[in-house]
């Protein structure tokens, strides 16, 4: 009898482990099955996602990782939800980004970032370790960056302190060559399309990493340009061509970069147009000193008195050539890379920037009337009430052969 409950005893553990076992497998079945369809869906080419398992986290972990997304642990708001800092069971620190729950670009959002970063890989990205997808909860859980954004430095009073011109000058480089590699030597050709100050985050060195790959486009390697109806970005980067007919090339991101490197080089942020009236804008103001030769006057006073004043000179000249107003003149970003680190690449001049200011260009045509760019769009201005930008030319064309791609 004893024999006999023993054995009856062993078959019932024996089911119960197998059991188990069976559904612990087919819940990491369904789970890594739900992982595949929800990339399969995502993606419409045949990307190998066998990577795709280590990138899922639970909700749970990421709710103990976050002290369940307290308002301590929050590091920001973005237009897509909010992000926390977390700390992982083995000690490793995360920033969880949650999207927004109701939001469908969220989703969006989720898909762009988890396609493209799983893909790329360079010092300048920021890496994500992984995503959650739990009913209404949307997650991507990256690593986590303590020197938070570069807009925390260039524009909150405190942080600027510690931003002196090295620093500056290898955030500058840094984000040149993050952007090189998603335009040109990535896997895919990537468009970031919403580079900006709050998107550059920094590491404990300093070292830029470009974030937020939700809005990025992938593009084909003959195209050139693309178009959208759902123009989406930040005022004060979109380039005027992307803002006002939603062309976006890999010339709309040089854009926002030379407006990133003007911001960094003077500390302040360029406001942008609204309703296509240009605001006090900084690109505008840069231009106009760079025309009266004054350009290192809007040097950001933080930088102290130590700096190169060639290297400065030559970032605000770089800046000024990627924010011109027509694309095909604004360098590459394989050319901007050379032009930062080659003295001996010639730059030309500079010719108007993008959402080029009426009132800016009056005042400078009265004051310096010698200057033939500025009272050429003086004129166009005064025949054109409606500001088309982008019908606008300007004489002294540089020598296209210096700005097309090696
Ligand atoms: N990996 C990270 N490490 C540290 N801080 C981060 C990290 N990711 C984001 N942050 C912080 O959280 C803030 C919000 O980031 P998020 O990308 O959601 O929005 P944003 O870039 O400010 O705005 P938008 O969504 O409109 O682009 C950032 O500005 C940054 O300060």
């Amino acid at each position: 009898m004893k024999t006999v409950l023993a054995v009856v005893l062993s078959l019932t553990v024996a089911i119960g482990l197998v059991s188990v076992i069976y559904l612990c497998s087919q819940k990491k079945e369904k789970k890594i099955r739900k992982t595949h369809i929800f990339l399969r869906d995502l993606q419409d080419d045949e990307t190998d996602f066998t990577s795709a398992e280590s990138k899922w986290f639970e909700l749970s972990t990421l709710r103990d990782a976050t002290d369940n997304f307290s308002n301590q642990n929050k590091l920001g708001q973005g237009g897509f939800g909010s992000v926390y800092k977390g700390t992982l069971k083995d000690g490793q620190d995360i920033a969880v980004k949650r999207l927004s729950a109701t939001s469908g670009q969220g989703l969006q959002e989720l898909r762009n970032e988890v396609i493209f970063v799983a893909k790329l890989q360079h010092r300048n990205l920021v890496r994500l370790l992984g995503c959650c997808l739990d009913n209404n909860e949307k997650l991507l859980v990256y690593e986590y960056l303590p020197n938070s954004s570069l807009d925390k430095f260039l524009f909150d009073d405190n942080g600027s302190q510690q931003l002196d011109w090295s620093s500056r000058y290898k955030i500058i480089e840094g984000i040149a060559r993050g952007l090189l590699y998603l335009h040109e030597d990535s896997r895919l050709r990537i468009i970031h399309r919403d580079l900006k100050a709050s998107n550059i985050l920094l590491d404990e060195n300093m070292n830029p990493k470009i974030s937020d790959f939700g809005l990025a486009k992938h593009f084909g390697l003959n195209e050139t340009q693309a178009n959208t109806t759902r123009i989406a970005g930040t005022h004060g980067y979109m380039a005027p061509e992307y803002l006002m007919r939603g062309e976006f090339s890999p010339k709309s991101d040089v854009f926002s970069y030379g407006v990133l490197v003007l911001e960094i080089v003077t500390g302040q942020k360029n406001r942008g147009v609204v309703g296509y009236q240009p605001a006090s804008d900084l690109v505008n103001n840069v231009y106009k000193h760079w025309n009266e030769g004054k350009a290192l006057e809007l040097k950001d006073k933080r930088i102290g008195e130590e700096f190169p004043a060639e290297q400065v000179l030559r970032c605000i000249h770089i800046g000024l050539l990627c924010v011109q107003e027509d694309p095909t003149k604004r360098p590459c970003m394989a050319l901007a890379v050379n032009m930062l680190s080659s003295y001996s690449t010639s730059l030309p001049p500079p010719l108007i920037p993008g959402f080029f200011s009426k009132s800016s260009c009056i005042m400078e045509s009265d004051e310096h009337s010698g200057n033939a760019d500025i009272q050429l769009v003086e004129r166009r201005y005064r025949n054109d009430s409606s500001m088309q930008l982008a019908n606008l030319t300007c004489i002294n064309e540089i020598s296209m052969s210096d700005m097309e791609p090696r």
